[in-house]
């Protein structure tokens, strides 16, 4: 071992000072029976930490694994860098260093890994511009498109506030009552919700992003440059292949090794079997939205492809395990807010209250002053604003240490025109406040009618009825069962039948009758309550 602290075997108090019994109390008398007394600080120290070594899990997405790697622009198909002013982007080669957390989102930290859910992958890059955090879903498209619902959508999948027990009746109660959540159920419950392991699945940015371009100024040029913009949307695609696991293996997995994407990640970086993704993008200019056939900020709908091609300028390589599972994984916080110059936000209405959501998460669970966390900390170059100081666990990131903390002071110099990230060109916006909330249409059911053929060209469609069929047979009342079959008849007939078909009772037979236990058994043929029960994100 190389660190003196742990060659020397000298444990200390928390102040430093050495002592000689680290696991010994004092007690009055050399004895079993002898009373402890107060004055004894280490047990005092280290009962206190161990009981106090608990922060507030995430709300969402609890359950994570973490590793560091790099993204490099490779401008595969296009140069990036025409399209917006963020440096990392600005040239083929450029590599930035990030760190990334997988996760799934409905369990809690101690859940397991193969439940039928989405999974978040979020990267958080060090750029020299500021941390840009990318924080993304493994389905291309999001349940919701109204941020008030968020609340009930996370709710109806959480522990029912009487029974503290998983209930899929609320699961499909709040879904058949949001029918726009269908379309991301055609992915979960095909068995690209259950995936082999975190690195075989896909890798989507889910909500539309701005790029900006402007050419960085570093002196005001007047009349300022015209700004152009374009709204973009993101896709990973794992070059391990999309390999997923059914049903049945996904179950097994998850009474096995509750814990198995999570490991399979690491065991993999440390034999040196670096997951990759090749990151891609769809680009759509402003003049083109107008007429385009799904509305581009509406996170519930996927860009056709084949009007918006994706097209290749990146790649991610994870290629270092975490060295401190909590310093790094638990304790790093990620945000859409997180924005760099040349990458904005879109007015997609999911994306805008996830800017409210994700930095008042991070206060609640790492205090106000996380960003100071060393997993999330930006460079001392690009991290600056004195005026943010003191609070719980405040380290002072400023050099000098010693400066005003109010602006514009003496020795405090403040050059606005030297960063042009907020005022955007692009973004002019008047008009009557209006108490939204979205209706749903019959084009809510087209694309996912699309999936569902594809699903029988490619011969997915009896797992997919079957994945939906069991979590349908699970205790769900028959209101819920009949609204839910009438979504999904709104997309296809077939697929109603055919779901309707695989959950209707086999005739009874006698011999069967065995006690129902409380709120467990299944009701139809699929057997008791499966264990196997995931979410659909937040
Ligand atoms: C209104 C919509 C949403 C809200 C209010 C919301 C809120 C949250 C919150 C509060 C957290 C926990 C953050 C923390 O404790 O550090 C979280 C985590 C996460 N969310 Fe969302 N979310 C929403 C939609 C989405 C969407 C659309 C995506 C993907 C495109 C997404 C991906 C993630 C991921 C990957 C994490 C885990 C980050 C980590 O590993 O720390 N969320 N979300």
């Amino acid at each position: 071992m190389s660190d003196p602290a742990i060659d020397t075997g000298i444990y200390t108090l928390d102040n430093g000072c050495p002592i000689n019994n680290v696991q010994g109390s004092l007690r009055v008398g050399n004895q079993l029976a002898g009373v402890h007394l107060i004055r004894d600080i280490n047990l005092i120290e280290t009962i206190a930490h161990t009981v106090h070594e608990r922060i507030p899990e995430r709300v969402v997405h609890a359950k994570g694994h973490g590793a560091f790697g790099t993204f490099e622009v490779t401008n595969e198909d296009f140069d990036i860098s025409e399209f917006t002013d963020a440096d990392f982007l600005s040239e083929k080669g450029k590599t930035t260093q990030l760190f990334s957390r997988f996760s799934t989102v409905v369990g809690e930290r101690g859940s397991a890994d193969s439940v039928r859910d989405t999974r978040g992958y979020a990267f958080k890059l060090y750029t020299t511009q500021g941390n840009l955090d990318w924080v993304f879903f493994s389905t291309p498209t999001f349940p919701i498109r109204d941020g008030g619902k968020f609340p009930s959508f996370v709710h109806c999948q959480k522990r029912h506030p009487q029974t503290g027990l998983r209930d899929p009746a609320t699961f499909w109660d709040f879904m058949s009552r949001n029918p726009e959540t269908f379309h991301t159920l055609m992915y979960i419950f095909s068995d690209a919700g259950t995936p082999k392991s975190y690195r075989f699945a896909d890798i989507f940015s889910v909500n539309t992003y701005k790029f900006t371009k402007r050419g960085l100024l570093t002196v005001p040029i007047e009349p300022p440059l015209p700004e152009t913009y374009h709204y973009v949307r993101l896709r990973f695609q794992t070059d391990q292949g999309v390999q997923n696991l059914n049903q049945t293996e996904a179950e097994q997995l998850t009474g096995t090794d509750p814990d198995a994407y999570s490991r399979d990640l690491f065991n993999s970086i440390s034999a040196g079997q670096f997951p990759s993704w090749t990151v891609e993008a769809q680009i759509l200019a402003p003049d083109q939205i107008a007429e385009y056939p799904v509305n581009v900020f509406d996170p519930t709908k996927e860009w056709p492809p084949a009007l918006t091609p994706w097209r290749k300028f990146g790649k991610i390589t994870l290629n270092t395990n975490p060295t401190d599972a909590f310093g790094e994984t638990e304790q790093v916080s990620f945000n859409p807010a997180n924005v760099v110059p040349g990458w904005d936000v879109s007015p997609d209405p999911i994306l805008q209250t996830r800017l409210l959501a994700y930095g008042t998460a991070s206060r609640y669970r790492l205090g106000i002053n996380a960003s100071q966390l060393p997993i999330n900390a930006a460079s001392a170059a690009s991290a600056y604003n004195p005026t943010k100081r003191d609070g719980a666990h405040y380290v002072n990131p400023f050099i000098p240490a010693v400066q005003p903390n109010y602006i514009p002071a003496e020795g405090a110099p403040f050059r606005p025109e030297a960063a042009n990230t907020l005022a955007q060109d692009a973004d002019k916006w008047a008009g009557r406040v209006t108490d939204y909330i979205s209706q749903v249409v019959d084009d809510d059911f087209t694309q996912p009618r699309e999936i569902w053929e594809g699903y029988k060209a490619a011969g997915t469609d009896e797992a997919f009825v079957e994945n939906v069929a069991t979590a349908l047979g699970n205790g769900v009342p028959e209101e819920v069962l009949a609204r839910t079959l009438d979504v999904f008849n709104k997309i296809a007939e077939d697929l109603a039948a055919r779901i309707k078909k695989a959950i209707t009772p086999p005739p009874k037979d006698p011999k069967d009758d065995v006690p129902e236990l409380p709120g467990g058994g299944g009701r139809f043929h699929h057997g008791p309550a499966r264990p196997n029960r995931g979410g659909v994100g937040g």
